[in-house]
């Protein structure tokens, strides 16, 4: 399940929907990605405004139907009441569900505060799945999902499972094993920990990488269903390597982004301020890496497909 990029047009880094439809089938024949998680972190979902997230999360909804299985909308706002407006909304237009981060301005101080906005938010789409997007790095919310977890579907009785952006395997591996009677989604999205996260349990992956290293993480997720862990071991080995590279020379959204427009070749345009565009030099190295690892051939890069910073 990768992340939904929304694709901002080149010079006023406004959003360009007319790009989403290609992507869908993109992600669909070239990466085998069926599930999109919309407006999210990588597809800048912060960065938007509501009417913005509402027109993106349309376009991604209508694009993807009968081609796409599941379209999950991002819906976490600082304010409660423009996360209600986002949740119905994703109910009024046919999505398959919604994911919240924790408010991280004005913060909840402990799980039963976030329990009570969670549950306000989850009400307003009341027959849509609700997943809990923990990504404590990003939000500064510390509070532990094992423990948000523990009693949760009898306050939010649409809730579906979690989005687990965490490097904490014990909190995450507890997750799993305190809930093993019940029915819920476990989505890892750290990328590079997938197999270990798959070992404790996860149910499915949510992760920026797999916009461009889907089929290669799918090849991976094969193995492992086979119980061929050493062929799971080389493809995660593999995928570590072009991440551990790219995370020294500086990675993040922007940088994405731009991987994302190399690989596809359809223009995703920059980031949004205060995010800058990714570098020419990391682009160049990004480009020789995932060449020397066999994720890049010269017929997958089409002219003028490069975002660079000037
Ligand atoms: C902090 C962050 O952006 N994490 C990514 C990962 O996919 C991450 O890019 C990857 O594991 C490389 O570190 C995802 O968890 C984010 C995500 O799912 C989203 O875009 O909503």
């Amino acid at each position: 399940m990768p992340k939904a990029q929304s694709g901002f047009k080149k010079l006023s880094r406004e959003i360009n929907l007319s790009v989403i439809g290609q992507y869908v089938d993109y992600l669909v024949e070239k990466q085998g990605v069926k599930n999109i998680f919309v407006n999210g972190t990588t597809g800048e979902g912060l960065s938007l405004s509501i009417s913005e997230r509402r027109r993106v999360a349309e376009e991604w909804v209508t694009k993807g139907r009968n081609k796409l299985d599941q379209v999950v909308i991002h819906v976490g706002a600082l304010s409660l009441k423009e996360s209600q407006e986002l949740a119905k909304h994703a109910a009024e237009i046919g999505a398959d569900g919604i994911a919240v981060i924790a408010p991280f301005f004005l913060k909840p101080q402990d799980k039963d505060d976030l329990i009570a906005f969670l549950k306000e938010v989850a009400a307003a789409a009341p027959a849509l799945p609700f997943y809990y997007y923990h990504i404590p790095a990003l939000t500064g919310v510390k509070i532990r999902a094992e423990e948000l977890l523990d009693g949760i579907q009898e306050k939010i009785p649409t809730f579906q499972g979690l989005k687990f952006s965490d490097t904490d395997l014990l909190d995450f591996g507890q997750c799993v094993d305190q809930n093993r009677q019940r029915q819920f989604a476990f989505l890892f999205g750290v990328d590079e920990q997938l197999l270990s996260a798959l070992v404790m349990g996860a149910t499915g992956a949510v992760g920026s990488t797999y916009n461009y290293l889907g089929q290669k993480t799918n090849q991976m997720l094969e193995a492992y269903e086979r119980k061929d862990l050493s062929s799971a071991l080389n493809y995660q080995f593999c995928i570590q390597r072009f991440i551990n590279f790219v995370v020294k020379l500086g990675f993040g959204v922007s940088q994405t982004k731009a991987i994302m427009t190399l690989v596809s070749g359809i223009p995703m345009g920059p980031p949004r301020l205060p995010l800058q565009r990714a570098s020419k030099e990391f682009i160049d190295n990004a480009e020789a890496k995932l060449k020397s690892l066999g994720f890049l051939s010269l017929t997958d890069l089409k002219n003028g497909n490069l975002e660079t910073s000037s």
